[in-house]
């Protein structure tokens, strides 16, 4: 199911149920209720890396936003990306997702699916699944009727309002709804919810569609300690079972789920290493961490 037909869906529910979503539509000015669908596909890890990028450049008007950038990620892995505002992370997660078409270099999903070569809609078939920063869920449903929607995306079953999951699709439900810490609000109105619940939700939303990778645009801004505190993890438990990019500034929670973190500046990455070793880097602390 590409973002278009999950769109169209969207709206053509919405006009059946006089619904509307809630929270930003960055995602390409798409007027979908919520991130991007992804379609399960097989990615080939057989070389260790879900995702390879090779000195990418990307310039905006003769401004070098993304300048020879490389990195790549293993299976299952999850990685922190810091770094000061403009050094390209978001502009980053767009030529990943195909947002943005960069003007030079390679990026890999898995040894075989050159991602420049699919365009936004295909990309997003093919196992990526990006959450924006802000949620954004229909709120006049329940979490539970959320979730649904997600599945009904996924599973190409889009035939009318009258979706009913059957056994397997109701454990798998039933299995995220644990994962998300939800398990106690499934009945209530997704309105209602605290904002990181709402994080919650729409990740929930995302893992109904069975992502091999999750990018996730500052995750717990806003949120309490408590919140942020068990999206660290949420995390943690998504770690292994998808490979995970989470760009964030709060350095606690960092602390809390990282292995290795990758630091961006000036579109190239500055350092690489665990979280002491890069907070140790002098290049670091005077570009970033200093501040
Ligand atoms: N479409 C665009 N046109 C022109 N300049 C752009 C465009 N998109 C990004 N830029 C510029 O490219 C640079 C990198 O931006 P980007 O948003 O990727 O940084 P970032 O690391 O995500 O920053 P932040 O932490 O503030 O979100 C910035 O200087 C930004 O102004």
């Amino acid at each position: 199911m590409t973002p278009d037909l999950m769109q169209s869906g969207a709206e053509r529910l919405q006009k059946a149920a006089g619904l509307r979503p809630a929270g930003n539509t960055e995602s390409g000015g798409r007027k979908a209720g919520f991130s991007r669908v992804v379609t399960p596909g097989e990615v080939d890890v057989t070389h260790g890396r879900i995702l390879y990028l090779e000195d990418v450049h990307v310039a905006f008007d003769g401004f070098k936003a993304i300048n020879g950038l490389s990195l790549d990620i293993a299976p299952g892995e999850l990685r922190c990306i810091i770094g000061p505002n403009g050094a390209g992370k978001t502009t980053m997660m767009d030529i990943i997702t195909g947002k943005t078409r960069p003007d030079k270099g390679t990026v890999f999903f898995g040894s075989t699916i050159d991602l420049l070569r699919h365009r936004e809609a295909e990309i997003a078939t093919l196992g990526i699944g990006r959450k924006f920063q802000k949620p954004t869920v229909f709120e006049q449903l329940s979490v539970y009727e959320n979730l649904e929607l997600a599945l009904a995306t996924n599973k190409r079953v889009w035939p009318s309002m009258h979706f009913r999951p059957n056994g397997e699709q109701r454990d798998r439900l039933a299995e995220v709804i644990t994962t998300i810490h939800l398990a106690g609000h499934v009945t209530r109105r997704a309105g209602e919810l605290s904002h990181g619940q709402k994080q919650w939700l729409e990740i929930g939303m995302l893992l109904m569609q069975e992502p091999k990778l999750l990018l996730l645009d500052e995750p717990v801004a806003g949120m309490t300690d408590e919140e942020t505190e068990r999206t660290a993890q949420l995390f943690l438990t998504l770690k292994g079972k998808h490979s995970l990019m989470v760009v964030e500034h709060d350095m606690a929670f960092i602390r809390t789920i990282s292995e290795k973190v990758t630091v961006l500046c000036d579109g190239a990455v500055l350092a690489e290493g665990t979280l002491d070793e890069v907070q140790a880097d002098e290049r670091v602390i005077e570009v970033y961490l200093g501040r």
